[in-house]
This record gives C-alpha cells, sequence and structure tokens, in this order.
C-alpha cells in the first residue's frame, strides 16, 4: 500500500469512527431522552449506511491502517470538549460531530473512488434531516417539560422599549416565574412583534418561557414558545395547523365541560379561572374556587397542566392551593406590587412548598 492510500485509510477510519459515535449519541438521545423510535431507527439507518459504504473498500484495510499509538491527534483535547452541562450540549455536539465526520469521508472517500464519495455525500444529506427532526422534537420536548415543571406564570405587557421588556423577564426569572405571557392589548402588531423578538430572547437567556397572548401570527413569527388561546378565538387545531407540532398552545377554561373539552383537543396547557375578582381585567361572572377543586379532580386521571388564574395573591394564594392546584398565573399581584421581585419571590416559594 502506498503511504497516500494509507494515510487516507487512517483519515477514513478515524472519521467513520467519529460519525459512527455521534450518530449513536444521536439514537440514544432519540430513544431515551424523546422516546421516539422513528428518529432512533433513521439514526440507525444511517450508522449502517456508513458500515455499507465502507464494504466498498477491501476488506480489513481500515483495521490495518489503524494505528492509534501513533495518532498525534489522540493528545489534541480543547476546554470545550469536557464542557457538557446538559442532554442538549452532548446532542449539539454529537451533530456537529456527525456533520464534519461525514464532510471528511465525503472528501477523501473520492480520492478513493467517486461512489464511495456520493454514498457519503448522501448520508450527510441524511444527517442534516436527522439532526434536524431530532433537534426539533427536543425543543418541543424541552417546552413541554418546562410547562409541566412551571408553577408561577407572569402576565406582562410591552414595557417603554424592547430592553426594558427583556431587563423585567430577566430580573422575574431571578426571582422565580418560570412562564411569561405578553399580554399587550393596546400595542401596535410593529410593536408586539418587537417586544416578542426581544422577549423571546430574554426567556431563552433564562431558560424561562415566552407564550403570546391572543396572537398566533406573532408566536409563529418569532421565536416565543406558543400562545394562549381564549375561548372566542382562534380554534386549538386551527392554531395548530399555524404554529406547527413543537410550540405549546394553552387555552382558558371556565367550566369543567371546557376543560374536558380542551384536554380532548390536545392543548399543551390550560388556564382555570377567574378565580377571584382582578385588578386588571374586569368579569361578571367568576368560576371561583369550586371550579379550581373540580378541574383539579377532572385533571387528576387526564393530567395537563393547569394554572389557575384571576385575582390571585400572597393573601388568597392558600385557598387556591386547597382545590389541589400548584400553579398559578398572576398579573396584578406582582406587576403592581411595590416590591415585584419580592412578591415574586414569596409565591414561587409557597408554590414549592406544596410540591417539594
Ligand atoms: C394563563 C392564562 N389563562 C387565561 C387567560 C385569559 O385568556 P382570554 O380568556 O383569552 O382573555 P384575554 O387574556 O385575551 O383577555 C390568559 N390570558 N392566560
Ligand atoms: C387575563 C386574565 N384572565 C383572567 S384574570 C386575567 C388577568 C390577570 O390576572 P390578575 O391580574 O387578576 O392576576
Ligand atoms: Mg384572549
Amino acid at each position: 500500500m502506498t503511504n497516500k492510500l494509507h494515510s487516507t485509510y487512517r483519515i477514513l477510519d478515524a472519521s467513520a469512527n467519529r460519525a459512527c459515535e455521534g450518530i449513536r449519541t444521536t439514537e440514544e438521545y432519540a430513544r431515551f431522552v424523546l422516546d421516539d423510535s422513528q428518529l432512533a431507527t433513521d439514526a440507525k439507518a444511517i450508522r449502517h449506511g456508513i458500515t455499507a459504504a465502507l464494504s466498498r473498500l477491501p476488506p480489513g484495510a481500515l483495521l490495518q491502517a489503524r494505528d492509534t499509538r501513533a495518532d498525534v491527534g489522540t493528545t489534541i483535547q480543547l476546554p470545550s470538549e469536557y464542557d457538557r452541562q446538559t442532554t442538549n450540549d452532548v446532542l449539539a455536539a454529537a451533530a456537529a460531530r456527525v456533520q464534519q465526520s461525514l464532510r471528511v469521508l465525503e472528501e477523501y472517500g473520492k480520492t478513493i473512488d467517486a461512489q464511495l464519495g456520493q454514498q457519503f455525500e448522501s448520508l450527510r444529506y441524511q444527517s442534516y434531516s436527522l439532526m434536524q427532526n431530532v433537534l426539533l422534537q427536543s425543543h418541543c420536548h424541552q417546552r413541554v417539560s418546562r410547562i409541566n415543571e412551571a408553577r408561577l406564570y407572569l402576565l406582562i405587557e410591552c414595557q417603554s422599549d424592547e430592553a426594558s421588556t427583556a431587563k423585567q423577564i430577566e430580573q422575574l426569572a431571578e426571582s422565580g416565574v418560570d412562564v411569561f405571557q405578553l399580554r399587550d392589548k393596546q400595542a401596535t402588531d410593529r410593536e408586539l412583534y418587537r417586544h416578542a423578538t426581544a422577549a423571546a430572547a430574554a426567556t431563552e437567556r433564562t431558560n424561562t418561557l415566552l407564550i403570546i397572548n391572543d396572537r398566533v401570527d406573532i408566536a409563529a413569527a418569532t421565536n416565543a414558545d406558543g400562545v394562549h388561546l381564549g375561548q372566542d378565538e382562534l380554534p386549538v387545531s386551527a392554531a395548530r395547523t399555524i404554529l406547527g407540532p413543537e410550540k405549546l398552545i394553552g387555552l382558558s377554561t371556565h367550566d369543567t365541560q371546557q376543560v374536558q373539552q380542551a384536554i380532548e383537543q390536545g392543548v399543551s396547557y390550560i388556564g382555570c379561572g377567574p378565580t377571584f375578582p382582578s385588578t386588571t381585567k374586569s368579569f361578571s361572572d367568576f368560576a371561583g374556587t369550586q371550579f379550581l377543586s373540580e378541574a383539579a379532580q377532572l385533571l387528576e386521571k387526564q393530567p395537563v397542566p393547569a394554572f389557575a388564574i384571576g385575582g390571585i395573591t400572597e393573601n388568597n394564594l392558600t385557598d387556591v392551593l386547597q382545590t389541589g392546584f400548584e400553579r398559578i398565573a398572576v398579573s396584578g399581584a406582582i406587576s403592581k406590587s411595590d416590591a415585584p421581585n419580592e412578591t415574586a419571590k414569596s409565591l414561587s416559594a409557597q408554590l414549592h412548598a406544596v410540591t417539594n
């Protein structure tokens, strides 16, 4: 074997191993984090495709060329290779590894035979769509687990400018707010769009969620996590058509029949109320704590995250918790407080004390 061919085989061997390891890492994520058998099967098919492509080479050629002890690359390590905080960091690193190594396989493969290069090119394209689907599913999965874990949900308006909206989110996220809903009935479309864009960046930085009130279009056009709909607004199915499978859809409910229908429509969460008279919205009828108790019972058998809403404050939170609800959505309690961050901390602590 010529020296040139020997080096090429070493490159193909190392890159095939890296690609297969990266795909295997993705496959485990699809299988054990996402519980998605189709994505796990797609990943496996790409791994097998790599093995099939390499079978065009003389049997044992790659193994014979392997010389790990003489490989100068095994000792080159960057601090970033050890920086993995979450399973998503692992997935992102694996995705980058797969794409780089398939490109290397494609380029060096071409020097051996054009068809080998083509096979790796096709596997690289397959890996792009696999990674895209896994990442989309992973976003969706993260949103669903965040809304499940959320306890304190805050409705906010656009502040004087986008930076102030973002700052408000950052401070209140630090104080325990898990979900922010941008609800501003006065803002123009352009203002709403700009503030939603800034708010989405702030919720991403703080690992919280951003929901847009009423406006499916703004939720779709920005990086928001979803939309909140009322009973007279766009049907859930229509919002789902616009938003696709990965965004959250919340629905307001005022009686148990609406709760049952919301569950059947596959909403991501529900708002239940109004519970008490509110300082930010006026109502003629109140579903009250009786409705919360009935809804809590219904939700025991068909769990969907549910947030009690309407006039909830530190003073009446115990009445809400007694109904079996463990999540609340508020506006006035925090936005009209003299010390919004302290109020948010106190509400969050009380809510977490119930479930911990
Ligand atoms: C979490 C949550 N629950 C209920 C509502 C009320 O929504 P809706 O009935 O559509 O009324 P408006 O907010 O649009 O006035 C909500 N916004 N959020
Ligand atoms: C939008 C909305 N829907 C029911 S109450 C309410 C306003 C927010 O609630 P509060 O200010 O009373 O906490
Ligand atoms: Mg509405």
